[in-house]
């Protein structure tokens, strides 16, 4: 990560949002574009035909989209096309905050996620695929595409669109069909694409997690009592209700937020183990850790979208607590389960690691 007059410039998320032919892919992005909260989205596509181009130009995003005009992304361009048009798109004139990639019905994602991790840029980084799945085509798309599951299992997020045209007698059973099918993705239900931007990407005008965690009192940041804790468990009950409802009858998009902050390192290897078997239902974590090891004091923000993992090293701002912040979204997550095994995680005494306890943690730090 670089660091810039003394503040971290974060990277820029390249969303990927596929889907089989019809299923509501540019309904969703014109959604995205047209309720995003200031954020500053730039689009790569196949073509622009349907996207919603005055929605751009209005808030002044002209010169923020980038089409690729010959055919299908994934298959008619090599690497360094893609990364030309990152870079267009990624370059600091534009301010873009998010890039989102409508991938044509016919893409294949898991050559859309490698021509986006393979990118040189260092100002982008891979922000997550997002399947899109028409509820009442449901059956027939899966008859039709027997790698249906396997698209479900590589995507970070599933959105079961459309689900105005399906009975709502018959929504849980879809649920759950996708669920199974997707072999624990998170999954989220809309309507004409109306997914909460959210999800996606963070509102500029709302307080970053760093600066939200920022305002933490002493005495939530402190060690002790509940080893750090930001939350107690009241807190984390009240939370988890706020949060939204992931009963299955219910076809809105619920998820839940894990605030987790402590000035107490943690255990590398703790961490490790906790992050390679992540809670089913998990989505995003990002945020920031402190280990203390010697030798690997610096702050370590942490990114993980689906399966995707990597650290990235950077020097504390001066002043700045040497805490651990996180935050972690995700469907239907024990909020209080996820922050107790982060809370396990806490290492009081990290004098006594070694480089040998960070090897893990190193394996995913990106240079
Ligand atoms: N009833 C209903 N129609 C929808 C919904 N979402 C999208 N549509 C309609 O479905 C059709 C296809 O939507 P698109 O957003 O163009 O789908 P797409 O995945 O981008 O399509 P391709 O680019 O052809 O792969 C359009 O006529 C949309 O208006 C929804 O939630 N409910």
């Amino acid at each position: 990560m670089r660091v810039v007059a003394g503040r971290s410039r974060r990277r820029i998320p390249v969303v990927i949002v596929a889907g089989f032919l019809g299923a509501g892919k540019t309904t969703l992005l014109n959604h995205l574009l047209t309720n995003r909260a200031g954020v500053r989205i730039g689009v790569l596509v196949n073509d622009f035909g349907s996207i919603e181009i005055d929605a751009m130009t209005v808030a002044g995003q002209v010169d923020s989209m980038v089409s690729l005009g010959n055919g299908c992304l994934c298959c008619a361009v090599d690497t360094s096309t893609v990364d030309e048009l990152l870079d267009r798109l990624a370059r600091p004139a534009a301010g873009i905050d998010v890039i989102v990639i409508e991938a044509s019905g016919l893409a294949e994602p898991r050559d859309m996620i490698r021509l986006v991790l393979a990118s040189e840029n260092p100002r982008v980084e891979y922000g997550g695929l997002v399947e899109v799945v028409d509820a009442a085509e449901f059956e027939s798309t899966r008859s039709r595409h027997p790698d249906l599951g396997t698209r479900l299992s590589l995507a970070d997020l599933v959105v079961v669109n459309k689900s105005d045209r399906l009975p709502a007698e018959g929504r849980a059973a879809l649920l759950a069909s996708v669920r199974a099918l997707g072999g624990g993705t998170p999954v989220v239900t809309t309507s004409h694409g109306r997914i909460d931007p959210e999800l996606l990407f963070e509102p500029p005008e709302r307080p970053r997690p760093e600066e939200r965690f920022g305002q933490l009192s002493f005495d939530q940041l402190a060690p002790g009592g509940a080893e750090g804790s930001a939350r107690t468990s009241e807190q984390a009950r009240r939370d988890h209700q706020e949060d939204g409802c992931v009963d299955e009858s219910h076809l809105h998009h619920g998820y839940q937020t894990v605030s987790f902050s402590s000035v107490t390192p943690l255990h590398p290897r703790r961490l490790m183990a906790f992050l390679d078997d992540r809670p089913p239902g998990l989505y995003r974590t990002k945020g920031f850790v402190y280990f203390g090891v010697a030798g690997h004091r610096q702050k370590f923000s942490l990114h993980t979208v689906g399966a995707f993992l990597r650290f990235r090293r950077s020097r504390w701002a001066a002043g700045e607590d040497r805490a651990t912040r996180l935050v972690l979204i995700g469907f239907g997550i024990d909020v209080e389960a996820v922050h107790a095994a982060l809370t396990a995680c806490l290492e009081p005494r990290p004098a006594g690691l070694t480089e040998q306890d960070m090897l893990r943690v190193l394996t995913f730090v990106e240079p």
